[in-house]
């Protein structure tokens, strides 16, 4: 059964007004369980949209979506959470500031069991484990499990967003550009991390990034959006083979446009 099941989705804003934009032109796309793929793409390509498609942020226009065979298609954010893990751009917007980072890592083990986390605070089995998991981040975050999270840096902090999304195995995991807010050496040991994480528990894995680079090296699909349209798939020796300057041209090709992309241009 695939991970993920996207069926002929279209998207559109302001349907039916002289500013209608058709966001995903029959997007169809297959992820296969622990498959971990980057989407690529230049400005308004729709890679939000889809992302925010598949978690239910935005409501469905056309087409299906499943997850692990279970139809999501109209199902609030919510209700998808227990399939879901998503990370954003925003170290600030996984966590909880004030509460300490084993409270945060607590709720995360609970997942929509809030009340059960008031009533008996953090176990001390899963401090345990708390402690392991982050030694394994090598950022020295094990010996500060009661700082409040607001304290840490960007850096330290989507680490801890990171472990918190993949603590308990979600069906899939979404990474929105996550590491983009970040500067480049923490970048890179963030995506480093990110990878580590995905492998070690085979999760499947759909990652928004603006970085060619990353895009290329990390995952084993690479998926290159234009106009709402999925313009370049590929994976295994394809993608191994592959370098930025063939990327863009591939895309140039299959697209009749050369790829244009503020966040590149500006890095
Ligand atoms: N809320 C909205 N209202 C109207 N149009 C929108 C809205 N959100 C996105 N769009 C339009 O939908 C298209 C796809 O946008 P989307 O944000 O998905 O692209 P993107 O690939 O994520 O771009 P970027 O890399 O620039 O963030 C664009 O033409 C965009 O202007």
């Amino acid at each position: 059964m695939p991970a993920l099941e996207i069926k002929e989705l279209d998207q559109y804003f302001e349907q039916g007004t002289v500013n209608e934009t058709r966001a995903l032109r029959n997007i169809n796309l297959t992820l296969e369980e622990g498959e971990f793929v980057a989407i690529i793409g230049g400005n308004g390509a729709g890679k939000s949209t889809l992302l925010n498609s598949v978690a239910g942020s935005l409501p469905v226009v056309y087409g299906q979506i499943k997850i692990a065979g279970e139809d999501v298609t109209y199902l609030p954010v919510a209700k998808r959470a227990k399939l879901i893990s998503r990370v954003f751009q925003d170290p600030r917007s996984g966590t909880a500031p004030r509460l300490s980072v084993e409270e945060n890592l607590s709720l995360a083990m609970q997942r929509g069991r809030w009340r059960n986390f008031w009533s008996s605070g953090v176990r001390h089995s899963d401090r345990k484990l708390f402690k392991e998991k982050l030694a394994s981040l090598n950022l020295d975050l094990e010996t500060r499990l009661n700082t409040e999270i607001g304290l840490l840096s960007g850096g330290q902090r989507q680490a801890i967003t990171l472990l918190m999304a993949t603590l308990k195995a979600p069906e899939l995991l979404l990474l929105d550009e996550h590491t983009a807010a970040l500067d480049p050496k923490t970048s890179a040991t963030v995506m480093a991390l990110t990878a580590q994480l995905v492998a070690a528990q085979k999760i499947t894995t759909l990652m928004i990034t603006h970085d060619m680079n990353d895009a290329l090296k990390y995952g084993d699909r690479l998926i290159m959006l234009d106009h709402g349209q999925i313009a370049v798939d590929i994976r295994g020796d394809e993608k191994a083979s592959m370098t930025v300057p063939d990327l863009l041209a591939l895309f140039q090709k299959r697209s009749g446009t050369a790829l244009v992309d503020d966040a590149v241009l500006l890095s």
